[in-house]
């Protein structure tokens, strides 16, 4: 079968342009709240938005990411694809929790508690809350290794108590809702929802796999998708071979953005475009 060209898609109409944040559109700090968009991402995606339907896809809440992105016009979709907004970053924006979701809240905050309890000896873990389960990072702990070690040992038993799942990215533990909504499933009815003929989605991280391999699915069904997997010294291998395209970390994905841009302004210039 020949190899998918990104061209290709951006042609198609309508197009969905899919992006994660950290790592992909932001560098890898040492603390969340300190990541910021990297230098000119927030005017292109306000460009890109022009020729293309923009959403933000993140591990984060969606009101979270969009403090950080800081663009109107785009769909957030927070907390691994639970959460979902049409008017965020705007104060009055209205946040939809996935209806499956509900179930969820209490118990990840009773986990969430107990490790906020329960690791407070340890300098350097953060516990950030999201509206179901959260993340617990560890990078800044002296031993990041070992904190990881008794964060999954502590949560173990009781997460399965709970009925929730233990997930894991760059240097953080994930207490997430036992759903088959992940950020593949929510790319799917991201697609739907848009009536979508194609999509470019980017990420770096292990939960972006989920959304790398329904995109190959959906190709074997004649939909046209093109992924994009941000490269860093960290990178999964998976995700590096499963993607059609590997960018050299951020400022790499800033430079295929502005590709994208400048291939989306001549389709539309030389009306090649599928509408
Ligand atoms: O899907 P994403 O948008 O990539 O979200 C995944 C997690 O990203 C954030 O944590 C990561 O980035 C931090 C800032 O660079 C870094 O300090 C941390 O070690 C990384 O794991 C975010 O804070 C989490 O909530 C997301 O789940």
């Amino acid at each position: 079968m020949s190899k998918i060209q990104l061209q290709d898609v951006l042609a198609q109409r309508p197009l969905g342009l899919v992006f994660d944040i950290d790592g992909t559109l932001s560098e890898i700090v040492p603390t969340p709240s300190e990541a910021r968009l990297y230098q000119g991402v927030a005017e292109l995606l306000t460009e890109l938005a022009g020729y293309a339907e923009v959403a933000i896809m993140t591990g984060r809440a969606a009101e979270d990411g969009a403090r950080m992105v800081q663009v109107s016009g785009l769909t957030y979709i927070g907390t691994h694809g639970l959460e979902w907004s049409e008017d965020l970053p705007t104060s009055s924006a209205q946040i939809q929790l996935v209806p499956e979701a509900l179930n969820y809240v209490e118990p990840g905050k009773r986990l969430l508690a107990l490790v906020a309890r329960e690791m407070a000896h340890e300098t350097g873990i953060i516990v950030q809350a999201k509206s179901v389960g959260g993340s617990i990072h560890y990078r800044q702990c002296a031993n990041p290794d070992g904190a990881r070690e008794q964060i999954l040992a502590l949560l173990e038993e009781p997460a399965r108590q709970e009925g929730m799942v233990i997930g894991e990215g760059k240097r953080v533990v994930e207490v997430l809702a036992p759903l088959k909504i992940n950020k593949g499933e929510a790319l799917k009815r991201y697609i739907g929802h848009k009536q979508l003929r194609g999509v470019v989605f980017a990420g770096d991280d292990r939960t972006d796999l989920n959304a790398i391999y329904t995109v190959r699915e959906l190709r074997q069904e004649g939909f046209t998708g093109y992924t994009i997997a941000v490269r860093h010294t960290d990178a999964l291998p998976e995700l590096l071979t499963s993607a059609d395209e590997v960018v050299d970390e951020v400022p790499g994905m800033v430079e295929r953005l502005r590709q994208i841009r400048d291939m989306l302004a001549t389709l539309q210039q030389s009306g090649r475009h599928k509408e």
